[in-house]
């Protein structure tokens, strides 16, 4: 994984939006709002239209020097250039999308609730590892549920861990204690109604959580 891509923060993940004009006027609120990995997710889409947005997002992404991530589809990732891909339980192995992607891609992996997926995800050289849902998704109804305990027992992996569902700004904090690098959003970014007020209250849990932390230790200092 690229060094220079921040290890902490909001992981905003785009909604189903068809209209490529408007998602891109979403993300690029969002993107200008502090968002620090965006994930292209488009569930209403076709592959071609997949395609096209996730083409029209990357030099976005790059203006804003943020990371651009393909779910569900490495070969897209590669085919597109993308910086990396996030795959879960029915998206390939991570080791071969690993052994195809380009040196420094970024990929991250769905762990669910299951440590046990984690210690296989980083073996099989994932960059992180991502839990949840941690609360009732509108996204994604039936999400199987994740507790705040698996991001303390998964610290020990070393990889950063990215927490996932029905993360508003009022539950957050308790997943950053936890231990949560990175928070992984849909509705509580892109269903707010002022998404780009909403992106400044999650980067505020996380400043709120780091001036707990010794001086030497703050990503703010
Ligand atoms: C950061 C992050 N974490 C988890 C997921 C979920 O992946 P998956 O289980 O493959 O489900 P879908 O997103 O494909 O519905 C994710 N996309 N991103
Ligand atoms: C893809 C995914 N995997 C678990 S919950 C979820 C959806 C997250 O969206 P939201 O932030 O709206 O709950
Ligand atoms: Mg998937």
């Amino acid at each position: 994984m690229n060094p220079s891509w921040p290890r902490q923060g909001l992981y905003a993940i785009t909604p189903d939006d068809t209209d490529t004009a408007r998602l891109l006027a979403r993300v690029q609120v969002v993107l200008e709002a502090g968002a620090a990995w965006l994930q292209y997710r488009n569930k209403a889409a076709d592959a071609a239209l997949r395609d096209a947005q996730a083409r029209e997002l990357l030099p976005l992404c790059r203006r804003h020097d943020v990371p651009l991530i393909i779910n569900d589809d490495w070969r897209l990732a590669a085919a597109i250039g993308a910086d990396g891909a996030h795959l879960g339980e029915d998206d390939g192995e991570v080791a071969v999308a690993r052994a195809s992607l380009p040196a420094g891609a970024l990929l991250g992996a769905s762990c669910y609730a299951d440590l046990d997926l984690a210690r296989k995800a980083a073996a099989a050289g994932a960059d992180y590892i991502a839990f949840g849902a941690f609360f009732p998704s509108p996204t994604k109804p039936n999400a199987r549920r994740a507790t705040p305990q698996l991001l303390r027992d998964s610290a020990a992996l070393g990889l950063p861990r990215v927490a996932i569902g029905g993360i508003t700004p009022d539950n957050a904090p308790a997943l950053i204690d936890a231990g949560a690098d990175l928070l992984a959003v849909i509705s509580g970014v892109f269903d707010a109604p002022d998404p780009a007020i909403a992106v400044h209250q999650y980067l505020t849990g996380f400043r709120r959580s780091d001036s707990q932390l010794p001086p030497h230790a703050r990503t703010s200092a």
